[in-house]
Protein backbone atom coordinates (compact mmCIF):
# COMPACT_ATOMS: atom_id res chain seq x y z
CA UNK A 1 0.00 0.00 0.00
CA UNK A 2 1.36 3.54 -0.94
CA UNK A 3 2.97 5.45 2.39
CA UNK A 4 3.32 8.43 3.88
CA UNK A 5 5.88 11.70 3.39
CA UNK A 6 6.22 13.39 6.83
CA UNK A 7 7.13 17.29 6.58
CA UNK A 8 6.67 19.38 9.88
CA UNK A 9 4.78 17.42 10.77
CA UNK A 10 2.15 16.85 8.04
CA UNK A 11 2.03 13.41 6.62
CA UNK A 12 1.84 13.71 2.68
CA UNK A 13 0.16 10.02 1.00
CA UNK A 14 0.66 10.68 -2.40
CA UNK A 15 -1.25 9.39 -4.98
CA UNK A 16 -3.36 7.10 -2.20
CA UNK A 17 -6.65 6.99 -4.47
CA UNK A 18 -6.33 5.98 -8.26
CA UNK A 19 -7.61 7.31 -11.05
CA UNK A 20 -10.71 5.46 -11.41
CA UNK A 21 -11.22 6.11 -7.44
CA UNK A 22 -10.82 9.54 -7.94
CA UNK A 23 -13.86 9.65 -10.56
CA UNK A 24 -16.12 7.66 -8.30
CA UNK A 25 -15.32 10.44 -5.94
CA UNK A 26 -16.51 13.28 -8.60
CA UNK A 27 -19.89 11.72 -9.00
CA UNK A 28 -20.65 11.40 -5.24
CA UNK A 29 -19.53 15.29 -5.24
CA UNK A 30 -21.66 16.16 -7.91
CA UNK A 31 -24.45 14.37 -6.61
CA UNK A 32 -23.78 16.26 -2.98
CA UNK A 33 -23.56 19.64 -5.01
CA UNK A 34 -27.01 19.10 -6.55
CA UNK A 35 -28.50 18.95 -3.20
CA UNK A 36 -25.95 21.43 -1.43
CA UNK A 37 -24.68 24.12 -4.19
CA UNK A 38 -21.39 26.13 -3.76
CA UNK A 39 -21.33 28.92 -2.78
CA UNK A 40 -19.32 32.10 -2.47
CA UNK A 41 -18.38 32.85 1.17
CA UNK A 42 -17.48 36.16 2.22
CA UNK A 43 -15.01 36.86 5.44
CA UNK A 44 -16.86 38.41 8.32
CA UNK A 45 -14.88 41.62 7.26
CA UNK A 46 -16.82 41.26 3.92
CA UNK A 47 -13.90 40.00 1.46
CA UNK A 48 -15.34 37.64 -0.80
CA UNK A 49 -12.82 34.22 -0.81
CA UNK A 50 -12.05 33.38 -4.09
CA UNK A 51 -12.44 29.56 -3.50
CA UNK A 52 -15.97 28.54 -3.80
CA UNK A 53 -17.03 26.15 -1.09
CA UNK A 54 -20.22 23.48 0.06
CA UNK A 55 -20.10 20.40 2.20
CA UNK A 56 -21.52 17.27 3.54
CA UNK A 57 -22.04 15.98 6.84
CA UNK A 58 -23.36 16.55 9.73
CA UNK A 59 -21.99 20.29 9.86
CA UNK A 60 -20.36 22.45 7.09
CA UNK A 61 -18.25 25.53 7.77
CA UNK A 62 -19.23 28.66 6.81
CA UNK A 63 -18.06 32.00 6.51
CA UNK A 64 -20.07 35.28 6.08
CA UNK A 65 -20.69 38.76 8.00
CA UNK A 66 -21.94 37.10 11.16
CA UNK A 67 -18.08 35.14 11.28
CA UNK A 68 -16.40 31.81 10.75
CA UNK A 69 -18.79 28.70 12.37
CA UNK A 70 -20.20 25.04 11.82
CA UNK A 71 -23.94 25.02 10.85
CA UNK A 72 -26.23 22.31 10.32
CA UNK A 73 -27.41 23.33 7.16
CA UNK A 74 -26.78 25.05 3.83
CA UNK A 75 -27.01 28.86 4.00
CA UNK A 76 -30.17 28.05 1.80
CA UNK A 77 -31.65 26.16 4.94
CA UNK A 78 -31.18 22.50 3.74
CA UNK A 79 -29.65 19.53 5.20
CA UNK A 80 -26.18 18.76 4.10
CA UNK A 81 -26.25 15.81 2.31
CA UNK A 82 -24.47 12.69 4.20
CA UNK A 83 -20.63 12.35 3.63
CA UNK A 84 -19.99 9.90 1.01
CA UNK A 85 -18.66 5.98 2.29
CA UNK A 86 -16.09 6.38 -0.10
CA UNK A 87 -14.76 9.32 1.81
CA UNK A 88 -15.14 7.85 5.00
CA UNK A 89 -12.90 4.88 3.82
CA UNK A 90 -9.69 7.30 3.36
CA UNK A 91 -10.21 8.50 6.80
CA UNK A 92 -10.09 5.28 8.01
CA UNK A 93 -7.20 4.41 5.87
CA UNK A 94 -5.03 7.41 7.19
CA UNK A 95 -6.14 7.82 10.71
CA UNK A 96 -6.56 5.72 13.32
CA UNK A 97 -9.06 8.44 15.01
CA UNK A 98 -11.66 6.83 16.94
CA UNK A 99 -14.20 9.31 15.86
CA UNK A 100 -15.51 9.87 12.52
CA UNK A 101 -15.37 12.91 10.58
CA UNK A 102 -18.85 14.91 11.03
CA UNK A 103 -17.83 17.77 7.92
CA UNK A 104 -16.29 17.24 5.03
CA UNK A 105 -15.62 20.60 3.64
CA UNK A 106 -15.62 20.84 -0.29
CA UNK A 107 -13.45 23.70 -1.99
CA UNK A 108 -13.81 24.52 -5.26
CA UNK A 109 -10.44 26.38 -6.78
CA UNK A 110 -10.77 28.20 -10.52
CA UNK A 111 -8.39 30.07 -12.40
CA UNK A 112 -6.50 32.24 -10.19
CA UNK A 113 -8.40 31.26 -6.45
CA UNK A 114 -6.21 30.78 -3.79
CA UNK A 115 -6.38 30.21 0.12
CA UNK A 116 -4.14 32.69 2.41
CA UNK A 117 -2.38 30.71 5.58
CA UNK A 118 -4.27 30.19 8.18
CA UNK A 119 -5.18 27.26 11.04
CA UNK A 120 -8.29 24.99 11.30
CA UNK A 121 -9.20 25.61 14.95
CA UNK A 122 -13.09 26.44 15.15
CA UNK A 123 -13.32 22.38 15.98
CA UNK A 124 -14.39 21.29 19.56
CA UNK A 125 -11.69 17.98 19.23
CA UNK A 126 -8.06 18.82 18.30
CA UNK A 127 -6.95 15.69 19.69
CA UNK A 128 -8.95 14.48 15.95
CA UNK A 129 -6.53 15.01 12.53
CA UNK A 130 -7.86 17.16 9.57
CA UNK A 131 -7.41 15.39 6.60
CA UNK A 132 -7.21 17.13 2.71
CA UNK A 133 -7.77 15.29 -0.79
CA UNK A 134 -7.02 16.73 -3.26
CA UNK A 135 -8.94 16.37 -6.90
CA UNK A 136 -8.41 17.58 -10.56
CA UNK A 137 -5.83 20.27 -11.31
CA UNK A 138 -2.72 20.54 -9.01
CA UNK A 139 -2.02 22.88 -6.20
CA UNK A 140 0.85 24.16 -4.46
CA UNK A 141 0.56 23.69 -0.54
CA UNK A 142 1.90 25.71 2.23
CA UNK A 143 3.10 24.09 4.94
CA UNK A 144 3.97 26.49 8.33
CA UNK A 145 3.86 26.65 12.17
CA UNK A 146 1.83 26.52 14.75
CA UNK A 147 2.64 30.65 15.34
CA UNK A 148 2.19 33.07 12.48
CA UNK A 149 5.48 33.62 10.70
CA UNK A 150 9.01 31.45 10.32
CA UNK A 151 10.13 29.11 7.72
CA UNK A 152 7.41 27.84 5.81
CA UNK A 153 8.02 24.52 2.97
CA UNK A 154 5.53 23.94 -0.05
CA UNK A 155 4.63 20.98 -1.98
CA UNK A 156 2.62 20.47 -5.09
CA UNK A 157 -0.51 18.33 -4.46
CA UNK A 158 -2.17 16.32 -7.25
CA UNK A 159 -5.06 14.46 -7.57
CA UNK A 160 -5.23 11.58 -5.73
CA UNK A 161 -2.94 13.10 -2.83
CA UNK A 162 -4.08 12.78 0.76
CA UNK A 163 -2.95 15.23 3.66
CA UNK A 164 -3.01 14.38 7.20
CA UNK A 165 -2.31 17.41 9.76
CA UNK A 166 -2.46 15.82 12.90
CA UNK A 167 -0.67 15.52 16.22
CA UNK A 168 1.95 18.20 16.54
CA UNK A 169 0.36 19.67 12.64
CA UNK A 170 -3.21 20.09 13.90
CA UNK A 171 -2.96 23.54 14.57
CA UNK A 172 -0.35 24.85 12.45
CA UNK A 173 -1.05 27.25 9.28
CA UNK A 174 -1.07 26.20 5.86
CA UNK A 175 -2.87 27.77 2.86
CA UNK A 176 -2.82 27.23 -0.98
CA UNK A 177 -1.03 29.94 -2.66
CA UNK A 178 -1.80 28.74 -6.71
CA UNK A 179 -2.99 26.11 -8.62
CA UNK A 180 -2.18 25.20 -12.48
CA UNK A 181 -5.15 25.65 -13.87
CA UNK A 182 -5.65 23.03 -16.63
CA UNK A 183 -3.29 20.61 -15.09
CA UNK A 184 -5.85 17.59 -14.60
CA UNK A 185 -8.34 16.14 -17.06
CA UNK A 186 -10.34 14.73 -14.10
CA UNK A 187 -12.70 17.62 -13.69
CA UNK A 188 -14.90 18.68 -16.93
CA UNK A 189 -14.27 22.31 -16.60
CA UNK A 190 -10.73 22.36 -15.15
CA UNK A 191 -9.97 23.42 -11.38
CA UNK A 192 -9.08 22.05 -8.26
CA UNK A 193 -11.33 20.34 -5.52
CA UNK A 194 -10.10 20.02 -2.10
CA UNK A 195 -11.95 18.04 0.65
CA UNK A 196 -11.17 18.51 4.49
CA UNK A 197 -12.44 15.93 6.74
CA UNK A 198 -12.81 17.40 10.55
CA UNK A 199 -14.64 16.45 13.65
CA UNK A 200 -16.70 19.05 15.05
CA UNK A 201 -17.95 18.17 18.34
CA UNK A 202 -16.06 18.27 21.63
CA UNK A 203 -14.87 14.92 22.24
CA UNK A 204 -16.84 12.49 24.97
O1 LIG B 1 -7.11 23.24 -0.43
C1 LIG B 1 -6.32 22.77 0.39
O2 LIG B 1 -5.44 21.97 0.08
C2 LIG B 1 -6.41 23.18 1.84
C3 LIG B 1 -7.79 23.65 2.25
C4 LIG B 1 -7.84 24.15 3.67
O3 LIG B 1 -6.84 24.37 4.29
C5 LIG B 1 -9.13 24.36 4.33
O4 LIG B 1 -10.17 24.19 3.70
O5 LIG B 1 -9.12 24.71 5.52
FE1 LIG C 1 -7.27 24.64 6.42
Amino acid sequence: MADFIETKGFRVWPGLIDRAGQEVLVDRLRAALSVAPLVQPVTPRGKPMSVRMSACGDYGWVTDRRGYRYEPQHPSGVDWPPIPEEVLAIWRTVTDCARLPECCLINWYGEGARMGLHQDKDEGDFGCPVVSVSLGDDGLFRMGNLERGGKTESVWLKSGDVVVMGGGARLAHHGVDRIRFGSSTLLRDGGRINLTLRVVTEGP
